[in-house]
């Protein structure tokens, strides 16, 4: 996906200027700010949720569909879990889905509520059903937005692994969180977003160049840059 200069606005607000970046095959790009820097106001105009005021994104390569973890879930009340599986496979053609279905229910430990309303379902529980929605599609990419809140520590180490399996596949993952110990282990490259501008991006090293700090975390870099 390429993001050339980017702008977005609400009304006369501008809230994003002039945004640039490249997400690669099998890179997990994180996204991070302070609150209010523009990061879901990004997500949102990628995903066509939103018009943009000016620039271009492009996604490359046949497969035009997009993996969405949305940062609150979205989930219909009136049908089951498994039948938000079924109809998310009829709606974007995924063949033989039911395998890989029953994989990602039981990694999430899941199977046991298969048949149940999501209503009935803690916030963790809709927030593990929005991940295996998104992943059950093996999309080419995927916009991931605060996936870790709320989630119980093992299914933050399976969605973890996940991230690295469709990594390796050739995904290319752009991942919005305030967790950067998190961000800091499992992203290869990072934008730093403050009052709708891009203030750094890349490795961490790059991070650390920018801030004269050779051993800092990228929360010390957060924190600096953003000083
Ligand atoms: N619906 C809206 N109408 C007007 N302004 C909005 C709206 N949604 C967001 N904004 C403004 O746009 C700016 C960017 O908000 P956005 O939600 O993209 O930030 P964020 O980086 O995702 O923040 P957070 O980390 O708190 O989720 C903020 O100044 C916010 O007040």
């Amino acid at each position: 996906m390429e993001v050339e200069k980017l702008c977005v606005s609400y009304g006369k607000k501008s809230v994003v200027q002039d945004l640039s970046f490249c997400l690669e095959e099998g890179e997990l790009l994180g996204l991070i700010g302070p609150n209010g820097a523009g990061k879901s106001t990004t997500i949102r105009v990628i995903l066509g949720l939103m018009k943009k005021t000016a620039g271009e994104i492009t996604i490359k390569g046949s497969d035009q569909r997009y993996g969405y973890v949305p940062e609150h879930p979205i989930l219909y009340d009136e049908l089951t879990l498994w039948e938000h599986l079924q109809l998310l496979a009829a709606t974007h053609e995924v063949p033989n889905f039911e395998q890989e279905a029953n994989q990602l229910l039981e990694r999430f430990r899941l199977s046991s509520v298969r048949h149940h309303l999501p209503l009935g379902f803690s916030k963790g529980m809709k927030q593990k059903v929005m991940i295996v929605l998104a992943f059950l599609m093996k999309p080419d990419l995927y916009v991931i937005d605060e996936p870790f809140i709320g989630l119980d520590p093992k299914a933050i180490k399976e969605l973890i692994q996940l991230l690295h399996e469709e990594k390796k596949r050739g995904a290319g993952i752009l991942m919005c969180t305030h967790v950067l110990d998190t961000a800091e282990k499992i992203c290869d490259t990072f934008l730093l977003l403050d009052q709708g501008q891009c203030i750094a991006q890349g490795k961490l090293g790059n991070l650390r160049d920018q801030c004269g700090l050779s051993d800092a975390s990228l929360f010390d870099c957060f924190d600096y840059l953003t000083s």
